[in-house]
């Protein structure tokens, strides 16, 4: 099972009256087959705790640790674009982040590709997909890798709406029949509710300023009453601690 431990994070840009706290005395606890969903302003600290979590950016201060029943966690990654090498075919840029390219690596390389729906799109060149092909190439691509943990920020918030609900369907069945950890950052208050069984609120300065259980069953229909108004209940905690104030 993967576990996700942070203890006193600090993260700080620049120096003197330059200086941003991006993220303050964060303490965490993440483990299991979760969805969570870090919700917050612009400028909050939400990537940089996602950058953190996936060894882009080192903290200033604290621990983080994020293992797999005991050993370092495999983890992987989905970001806003989709990074794809262009000059590679589909199946070639999920073949190029695999340790080998055996018939079996292959073959999970494809089921990957049928579970985001093109299957039949394996030779490919990004540029003969649409963006929202190429973000479902992307989250193929980090699934194929079969990582403990899956980070990801704001995967969807480049496509059009119809897309994106979609894409939020397919995710959340890859994560319900892989039963990976994902942590996922969006600016969508709805996204985060639809998806998660948990939402980290942050505020400015950086401040982890509410830890949200959500009970709802899934799979969670926008237009469902009780969705609705948990959504609402969701966004009203935010007013309330100040979350949406922009930093
Ligand atoms: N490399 C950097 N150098 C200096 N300041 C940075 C750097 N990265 C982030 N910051 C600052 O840290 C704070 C948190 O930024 P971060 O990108 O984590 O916020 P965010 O909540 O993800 O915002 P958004 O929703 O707009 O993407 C901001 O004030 C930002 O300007």
């Amino acid at each position: 099972m993967a576990e996700i431990h942070i203890s006193h994070l600090q993260k700080e840009f620049g120096f003197g009256d330059d200086k941003v706290v991006a993220l303050k005395d964060v303490n965490l606890e993440i483990g299991g087959h979760t969805f969570v969903s870090i919700v917050g302003a612009s400028g909050c600290g939400k990537s940089t705790l996602l950058n953190i979590l996936s060894d882009i950016e080192t903290p200033t201060n604290g621990r983080v640790s994020i293992t797999q029943d005991g050993r370092p966690a495999k983890k992987g990654y989905v970001f806003q674009a989709a990074r794809l090498l262009p000059w590679r075919s589909v199946m070639d840029n999920l073949l190029f982040v695999q340790d080998d390219r055996s018939d079996a690596t292959r073959a999970r390389c494809q089921k990957y590709l049928d579970m985001v729906q093109l299957g039949d799109k394996s030779t490919k060149y990004p540029g003969e997909l649409s963006g929202g092909m190429q973000q479902r190439v992307g989250i193929a691509r980090a699934f194929s890798t079969e990582p403990d943990v899956l980070f990801m920020d704001e995967p969807f918030s480049h496509l059009d709406a119809i897309t994106a609900r979609s894409l939020r369907a397919e995710l959340h069945q890859m994560w319900s029949e892989t039963g990976k950890t994902v942590v996922f950052v969006t600016h969508d208050v709805g996204e985060a509710v639809e998806l998660s069984d948990r939402i980290l609120v942050f505020a400015k300065g950086g401040r982890l300023m509410d830890d949200i259980q959500l009970g709802l069953p899934f799979p969670r229909d926008a237009a469902d009453p009780e969705v609705a108004l948990t959504k609402a209940n969701v966004f009203k905690t935010f007013e309330d601690i100040g979350a949406l104030a922009v930093s």
